[in-house]
């Protein structure tokens, strides 16, 4: 088969890439480069430095490599960011994903995954959250994703030989156990990445961002999976995928850490001081969210190997260590 990786450039779509490529796939990879980093992939990786919104230069390469299917990666990625500059977020990540769908369609490619996210779910009334829980979120970038789980339901009601899986990440972090790709953000923004650059003094202290929430130590929860199981899932969602047939699953370990949790369980691995301030709440920030994934697990056999948070942290202090400027450095 021949992939469509869009996005394969970033971070999550870095370590996808790679899987595809060990299990004898060909790979082409589309990616404007805003965010990701062209070092990151292999020379066997056809590459297209384009814009999602960009539909006939999509059609023209959905046609010149036979593309079999799609795993769509490309977007922005910030919550923050997105409650700032929701327009960006809408072009980017909902106009974008149309225009990608509607070149497939041009060219007859009826598969897709699509990455989407727990912030669909924005503060939810039960934890663990569940498929079924209701989708309504705090900040545009989880609006930007619902949209597009919308578009695809619509999508598959107007033509039944459409197939789509939805995968609602949890938080995605660790680095691949090769070393081979790792996390570099510009800028970095996710909280893991940034208590490693602390423990490497590349920044002075790390901020915790919100003391009051209704959580036991008063900072957020978050479900931390590690981006090789996470890739796996895609694997798993491509090769079970069926004409017709739109699915959606929570891709998280099921068990939430607080950041106060995730910055001890960073001293544990690191061994290294890191300097904490307490500081206000986030804009579009929810309290807490973690998953059930039994759904995945049950359909698709999805098993994560990686579930211990300082196993998952260790994994990406490999790579920062390994890789202090990140690709740059190369
Ligand atoms: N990192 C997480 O914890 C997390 C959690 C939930 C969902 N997701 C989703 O997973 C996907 C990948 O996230 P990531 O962390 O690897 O982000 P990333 O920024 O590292 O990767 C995204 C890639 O898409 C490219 N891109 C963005 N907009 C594009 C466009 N219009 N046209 C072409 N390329 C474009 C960027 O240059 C970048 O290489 C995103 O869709 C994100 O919303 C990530
Ligand atoms: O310097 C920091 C950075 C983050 N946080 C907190 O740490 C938690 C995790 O934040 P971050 O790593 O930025 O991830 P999220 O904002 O949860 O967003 C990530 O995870 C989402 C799913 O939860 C995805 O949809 C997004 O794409 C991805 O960026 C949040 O409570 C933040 O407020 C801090 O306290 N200090």
């Amino acid at each position: 088969m021949t992939i469509l990786v869009t996005g394969g450039a970033g971070y999550i779509g870095s370590h996808a890439v790679r899987q595809l490529l060990a299990r004898g796939e060909k790979v082409v990879v589309v990616d404007n480069l805003f965010r990701g980093h062209k070092e990151s992939l292999p020379p066997e990786v056809d590459f297209y430095e384009v814009d999602l919104i960009e539909q006939p230069r999509l059609e023209e390469i959905i046609k010149k490599h036979a593309i079999s299917a799609v795993i769509h990666f490309a977007a922005l990625a910030y919550v923050g960011e997105s409650v700032g500059n929701p327009y960006w977020y809408y072009t980017n990540n909902t106009a974008g994903t149309l225009s990608l769908l509607k070149a497939m369609e041009a060219c007859d490619l009826k598969k897709i995954v699509f990455s989407s996210t727990c912030a669909t779910y924005g503060e939810p009334d039960d934890l663990p959250i569940l498929e079924t829980t209701h989708q309504e979120p705090i900040n545009p970038y989880g609006w930007s994703k619902l949209f597009v789980e919308r578009f695809l339901m619509d999508k598959l009601a107007e033509d039944s030989d459409f197939s789509f899986t939805a995968l609602r990440y949890f938080n995605v972090a660790g680095c691949s156990l090769s070393g081979e790709v790792g996390e570099d953000h510009q800028p970095e923004t996710h909280l893991i990445p940034l208590v490693l650059q602390t423990a490497m003094g590349q920044r002075e202290s790390i901020k915790v961002f919100g003391t009051d929430y209704p959580t036991p130590d008063g900072s957020c929860i978050r479900d931390y999976v590690h981006v090789e199981d996470l890739c796996r899932a895609h694997l798993l969602a491509l090769d079970t995928m069926k004409q017709g047939e739109g699915r959606f699953y929570n891709l998280g370990i099921g068990k939430g850490y607080s950041v106060k949790e995730v910055i001890d369980s960073a001293r544990r691995v690191t061994g290294r001081e890191i300097p904490v301030i307490l500081d206000e709440r986030r804009p579009g920030d929810p309290p807490a969210l973690y998953c059930n994934a039994d759904k995945i697990k049950n359909e698709l056999g999805w098993v994560p190997e990686i579930k211990e948070l300082d196993d998952i942290i260790a994994s990406a202090w490999s790579w920062f260590q390994a890789h202090p400027e990140g690709y740059d450095a190369k």
